[in-house]
Parts: structure tokens; sequence; C-alpha cells
């Protein structure tokens, strides 16, 4: 198979890609599809990437409007295959694709096109597979095959026309029910929909896509229910009768203990548990839930783990729990409106307004690995104590058996993200200059190297992105979600952002990888590009380190930087440069190449900012894009393969 040692690529999946092409038969590709596919680790192809052997890795071909079938042989060949996209284009045909050789795969998009058929059967095999999105794709039929992978982070077969009952397989039980809506003819948990007494869901079996049949089929779900509904009815009152024998024993066994200390103020169960609504397409804001929590906001750093101080909100950021305005207790949370913010890598994260307190960002971490008590109060103390201007304090957090919550003060100005990319070509954006870009720069470097320094810490941030850095009034960088990844699984670590190459080996962050992110990041700042690995969904974005390289390899310089900080013209053109330099130096493909933190701390300071006013007339642009100094950080920073050409 492999003739790449020799070559620079191998001659069978040149073979494939040719097919492939001439199957898509896409103008653009018939275009730029020619030439080697791969030279080793490099590729000119558009959305192929190779890896050092010269086997590709990666087909990305997201929202181009192709329009065809993909052949059940087309990716056989393809034995290093890790991602394979094709979301958002008009492919059709059957599913019938063979996975099967393809033991690499991490991550599969299909979502958005016309497929039908079933979900090919050869993914369930797939070993390391992390996310498979096969949505809006209207005609994918069948039942969903019993994924079971532990590697599975990310799953969505919602809005096909799927049926049967949802495996009980431990990955799929572990999605949310907006993974699979869509499906009239699904059901099971995490649906709401309840499968008949055959297995089969109430809808009857989902190939039928006519309306009719399925209100027919939910006319027998009624007939069903009124069937099972003294039933359920029964086990409703024992499990009630169940759960007041146990609140009671367990109260009267904290009223004792309370007795024997003399401590005794107030009657509440141990058992009362935190209930938040989870974050649904419905944004709107509703109450966190009516439990009533016996909790008081106890001093700074207060540090007690006991099982008492457990059940309550622990303060652990400075100024807080001793202002009268500034503190709050369970209590307040578990009353104030919640509004969904987003669903990230550690958990959910909610906005909280309680009356007359500060607002507050609730983070429900989930994915976590298996620790006590005492070791995750551990783990958390160690990151709330990494104090720096750059990083967002953690305020609070709340350790119970069942729930474990991160409280952090809202931020307005919201994250980088939104700030480089929202609102595009809107009348209402406000541009964002080089003079603020450079300032993100160098706050994101700063509250990195604080981290990396720390000798008691030494916990790398893991999943540093333009979402994860927030933007107080003045525009500094509040870095958040740092050492997080150290309390989350080994599984859900590899959904972290950024890949760095050597993570595909790894599969841990380390510092060196919080360096190549962050070169990531400064490439997002510059160019005002979506990365591929940040975009929202229904958003594509490009590999922006791929990009990069090809853009000065190729020439196209002028279009590097991002046209709100291209306009800052003269006085900004070296510090662009310099800060470009930078980044590519910090995306080297060896991690042992890539400098410290410190080192960038040290060179990102160096930059100078002239005020943007003095040159608003500059029309200078062009030249200074076409200057020796782009070609001369070719040849120098970015690495062997740009040199190639
Ligand atoms: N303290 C905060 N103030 C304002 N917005 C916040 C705050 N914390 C998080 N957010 C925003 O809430 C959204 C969800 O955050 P969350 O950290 O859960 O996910 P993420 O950053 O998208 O992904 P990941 O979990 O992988 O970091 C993001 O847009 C984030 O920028």
């Amino acid at each position: 198979q492999n003739d790449s040692p020799v070559l620079g690529y191998s001659m069978k999946e040149r073979v494939a890609l040719n097919s492939l092409k001439a199957n898509l038969d896409n103008p653009f590709l018939n275009k730029v599809w020619i030439g080697s596919h791969c030279f080793t680790n490099t590729s000119q192809w558009f959305g192929v990437r190779c890896n050092s052997n010269g086997l590709v890795i990666e087909i990305a071909l997201e929202n181009m409007g192709l329009k065809g079938d993909l052949r059940s042989n087309a990716f056989i060949t393809f034995t290093e295959l890790s991602v394979l996209s094709f979301k958002n284009n008009s492919l059709s045909g059957n599913l019938v694709i063979d996975f099967s050789f393809n033991r690499k795969l991490t991550l599969v998009d299909l979502s958005g096109n016309l497929f039908s058929g079933q979900i090919p059967i050869s993914l369930v095999v797939i070993p390391v597979l992390e996310a498979l999105f096969l949505q809006g794709n209207s005609l994918i039929t069948g039942s969903i095959p019993a994924f079971n992978q532990s590697s599975l982070e990310n799953f969505n077969v919602s809005n096909n026309n799927l049926c049967g009952p949802i495996p009980k397989t431990r990955a799929l039980q572990s999605f949310g029910h907006d993974s699979y809506d869509g499906n009239p003819g699904l059901c099971g948990p995490p649906t709401s929909m309840a499968c008949n007494s055959n297995g089969n869901d109430t809808a009857e079996h989902g190939d039928k896509t006519d309306h009719k049949s399925f209100l027919g089929s939910l006319l027998h779900i009624v007939k069903d229910y009124l069937y099972v509904i003294e039933f359920v009815f029964l086990i409703v009152i024992i499990l009630l009768f169940v759960l007041y024998y146990n609140k009671s024993r367990k109260l009267k066994k904290m009223m004792n203990e309370y007795k024997e200390r003399g401590e005794i103020k107030h009657e509440k169960s141990e058992d009362d548990q935190l209930v938040i609504a989870e974050v649904g397409g419905d944004q709107r804001s509703r109450p966190f839930g009516n439990n009533n929590l016996n909790t008081r906001p106890i001093g700074n750093n207060n540090l007690n783990t006991s099982g008492q101080e457990r059940r309550k909100l622990v303060f652990v950021a400075d100024n807080y729990g001793q202002g009268s305005n500034s503190t709050f207790e369970m209590s307040d949370l578990l009353k104030a409106s919640a509004e969904g913010l987003g669903q990230g890598t550690f958990g959910n994260c909610y906005k909280a307004m309680m009356e007359g307190k500060p607002v507050v960002v609730v983070k429900r971490l989930r994915n976590l690995k298996p620790m006590t008590d005492e070791e995750f109060t551990k783990q958390l103390l160690q990151i709330a104590n990494q104090k720096h201007p750059n990083l967002l304090p953690i305020l609070a957090y709340y350790n119970n058996k069942d729930e474990r919550l991160l409280l952090y003060k809202y931020v307005e100005k919201g994250n980088l993200f939104d700030r480089l990319h929202g609102k595009r070509g809107k009348g209402d954006r406000i541009p964002f200059r080089w003079g603020g870009r450079l300032n993100v720069a160098r706050g994101v470097a700063r509250a990195m190297e604080c981290l990396h320094l720390n000798t008691n810490f030494l916990v790398p941030h893991g999943n540093l992105k333009s979402t994860n850095v927030l933007l107080d009034s003045d525009e500094n960088a509040l870095v958040s979600d740092y050492g997080l990844a150290s309390l989350i699984s080994v599984a859900a670590q590899r959904t972290v952002c950024y890949r760095s190459p050597e993570y595909q080996f790894a599969k841990r962050v380390s510092k060196k990888s919080d360096v190549w992110s962050y070169g990531c990041l400064l490439l997002e700042l510059l160019t005002g590009k979506v990365g591929v690995y940040t975009a929202p969904p229904g958003v594509s974005g490009v590999d922006l380190c791929t990009w990069v390289h090809r853009a000065i390899r190729e020439e196209w310089t002028a279009e590097i930087f991002d046209g709100e900080i291209a306009v800052n013209r003269r006085s900004a053109v070296p510090g662009m440069l310099r800060l470009l330099e930078i980044a590519l130096h910090c995306v080297e493909k060896l991690p042992e190449k890539r400098p410290e933190m410190s080192e960038v701390v040290r060179q990102v300071e160096e930059i100078q900012f002239k005020d943007q006013s003095e040159d608003e007339d500059d029309l200078s642009l062009e030249r200074s894009y076409t200057d020796d100094s782009i070609s001369t950080i070719a040849s120098g920073k970015a690495g062997d393969d740009h040199n190639r050409k």
C-alpha cells in the first residue's frame, strides 16, 4: 500500500482521489485538484491534508455545493484517514459507504446533504470515532446501529427519517434528545417518545414518510398508553412511598446529628438536589429550579470540604462572600432566571440573573473523570488559586454528589470569537482594530505564561480558543476554562480545540499544545477568519495554519490580514508582520521547535503600537504587503513545507 516514501505520496490514494474528483465533477475541484496531492506532509489540493508519510489524513470539502454521490468504495484506500467532512453540500445517493478500512477515522461529518439509505454499519467498528454528524439529510432511514465507542463525544442524526428504538448503549444514551430530534419514527430515551410493546416506535416504522401514517400510529400510541397507564400509576405511588420513607429517615438522621452538635436551625433534607433546566433550542430565560437548599455563602477562601460544606456554594474569589451586594446563596441561584449560553466541552453554561445580585455564569460540569469529593475540591482549588489580571477568576463552586458547578462573573462584552466575527458586514459592527487585537494577544500570552510558570499548578490550559477568551469593558482579555482539562476524562479531552499535530498521537494536552493553540488564536486574530475547529454549527471554517502557510507560499500576501486591521496601514504593518512571525513559530509542527510562553510574552510585548490615526489616509497598503517582509517570514519561521515550492 505505502508507496509514499519514494514518491512522497501514495499512488493508490492518488487514483482514489482522482476517481472521487471525476465522480463529483465539480468545476472548482477539477481546476484545483491538479499536481501532486501530497508531498509528505504538504498538500496543495484544496481540502486535503497529508501526514509525514505522504498519506491522506483529512478530506474536508464543506459548503461547496457538491452534487452527485459517493461510491461505496470511495474511501477504502485511505487507511490513515482521520477526518472526513462533506458537510453542507447537495450530495445524494445511498449511504452504503464502506468505512471498514478507515480504522483511524475520528470525525465523519456528512450533515446537511441529501443522502438516503441507512447509516453505514461499518462506522460502528471504528475504534477511535469521536464525532459523527449526519443531521439534516432528511432521507436517511432505518434504525440507528448500536454505536458504543467510548471515544464517541459528538453524535447527531437529527432531522432524518430514522426509526425504531434508540439502542441502549452507554454511548448513544449519553447524548441529549437534540441529537435525535426530527426523526418522527425514533423512540425510546433520550427522546421523549415511548416505544410500543414490540420495541418499535409508536409511529410504526419510520420508513413511512407520510404524515398520515404517522398520525395513525399516534392514535395507536394513545391506545397503548391507556393500557399501561394504570400500571405506571401504581409504580409512581410505590416510588413516592419509597422516596418519602427514605427522605424522612435521612431527615431524622440529620436532625439527630445537628442535635448532637447543638446546631439545629432548619429542617432540610440532605437529598435536596439542584435542578437546572437543560439548554435547548429555546434559550428564553427560566428559573433554575425551585429547590430550597439551606445554603449560605461562606467567607473568602473558606476551603472546608466537610459533608455540610459540600452542599453550599463555596466562594473562592477575592472580594466575594463579604460584600453585602455581591453575596448570594444557593437558594438565590435556584430562584434566578437562567439563559443558556452554550454547550461546551466541560458542560453547559448558563447566565443566571438574581434580583439585586450580580449576574453570574454557572458552568454545570460534565464528563468529569472519576474522583472523590476531596480530589475534586483539591484540583479545583488549585485552579481557583491561579490569580492574574488576564485570567477569569472562579467566583465559587458547588460540589454535591450529583452536581458540580462552577460560578463566574458574567463578562458583559462576551467572547473574542463574537468580537472578531460577529456582525460582519452589518452597519452596527464596531471595527476591531489592530491596537485592540494586539492588546488581546498580549493579555492572552501573559495569562498563559502565568499558567505555565506557576510550579504549584503545572496543568496546561488545554482548551485555549477564541470562545474561551472573554473581553472586559476595556476589551482586555480574560482567559477562561483554564485547567479544566485536568478534571475531565481523557475521552472528553479529545474534543479540545486546535488539535496540535502531536496531539494526534499523544492524546493529551501539554504546555506545547497550549503554545500551538495560542499560535492558532493569533492567526485567527490576524486573518479575521473562522478556524475550522472553532466554527460553530452551520458556519464553515478554514484550517488556519494550512491556509496561512499556503497564502504565504502562493503569495496572496495582501489577503492574509483582516481588512479591519489592514486599514491601519503603515504604522501597523511591521507589528502585524512580527505577530504573524510569532504565530507561525508557535504552530511549528515539532513541539520542541515551539517557543516557551515566557519567550512569546517577551516577543509580543516588544511589538510597538503606534497611534493609527497617524496614517489614516495612508494608501500604501499594497506596497506594504508585497514587500520582502512576508517572504522572509515564509522562508524563516513558517516551517519546511512552504519552502519546498
Ligand atoms: N463568564 C462569562 N461571561 C460571558 N460569557 C461567557 C462566560 N463564560 C462563558 N461564556 C460564553 O458562554 C458560551 C459557552 O461557554 P462554554 O465555556 O460552555 O463553551 P465554549 O467556550 O463554547 O466551549 P468549551 O467548553 O469547549 O470551552 C461561550 O460563548 C462563552 O464565550
